[in-house]
């Protein structure tokens, strides 16, 4: 078993997460509120540590009003998260995902702040193995934000059961982060179907939702 994946990003109309300049600031704040109550109504959150490196998220209910944050999970596989990462604060529990090439030491200096550390795959994190364990530890629900090189691994591994996606008017052009990176599959026969399932206009863009056709 394993909890029900909800994939979001704001992306540009090309595709791209982030700018060839490092900025990632897509989403109005129409849909940032939009991002807070599926936060809001979730179990976790879950990012790669690519994502954490460049923006520093602190991955809280912060735009509307809740009563819990969800737990906040990491993928790290060598753990290179910094301790004063915001996402390590007491805002909310946090859930670091790594492998057995993590350092011992930086495992034990993140328990000491509280956070869980999960050791699960030998290189990179197995993704799959870790949606059991999440199961198991009565996590039922996931929002996945990124990004593109994690995105990716959970749509190929068949991890992810729905996608929302904010499009921005917007063309950022050049070679930078995706919605969905990593190798890519050769041929349509092999892609993730999708059927859509809603669109809606929200500020100057617009929202598509899809469930994964399993
Ligand atoms: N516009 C938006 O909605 C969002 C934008 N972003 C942007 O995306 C960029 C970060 O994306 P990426 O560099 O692709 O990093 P990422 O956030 O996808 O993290 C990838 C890292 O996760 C780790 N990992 C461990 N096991 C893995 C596995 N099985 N599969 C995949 N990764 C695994 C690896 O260290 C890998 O380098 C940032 O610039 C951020 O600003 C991120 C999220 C949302
Ligand atoms: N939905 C969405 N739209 C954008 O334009 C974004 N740049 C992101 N980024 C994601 O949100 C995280 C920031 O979270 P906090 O506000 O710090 O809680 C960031 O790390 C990305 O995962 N998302």
């Amino acid at each position: 078993m394993k909890p029900y994946v909800i994939s979001n990003v704001g992306m540009s109309l090309d595709g791209k997460l982030v700018t060839v300049g490092g900025d990632s600031r897509i989403s109005c704040e129409e849909d940032l509120i939009r991002v807070h109550k599926l936060r809001a109504k979730v179990d976790a959150i879950m990012v790669g540590i690519g994502t954490v490196l460049k923006d520093d998220p602190r991955l809280t209910v912060h735009k509307i009003k809740s009563e819990k944050n969800p737990i906040r999970i990491v993928v790290d596989s060598s753990l290179r998260i910094p301790l004063n990462a915001r996402v390590l604060n007491k805002e909310a529990k946090t859930i670091i995902a790594t492998t057995e090439k993590a350092n011992k030491e930086k495992i034990k200096a993140l328990e000491n702040l509280g956070v869980e550390v999960i050791v699960c795959g030998k290189e990179r994190v197995d993704l799959k193995k870790l949606m059991e364990i999440l199961y198991e530890k009565g996590i039922r629900s996931i929002l996945l934000e990124g990004g593109g090189t994690l995105n990716w691994s959970m749509f190929k591994e068949g991890l992810v059961d729905e996608v929302s996606v904010y499009i921005a008017p917007m063309i950022f052009g050049g070679k930078s982060v995706s919605y969905v990176d990593g190798e890519g599959f050769k041929s349509v026969d092999e892609a993730v179907k999708l059927k859509l399932k809603n669109f809606y206009k929200l500020g100057e863009g617009i929202v598509l939702e899809f469930d994964v056709i399993k």
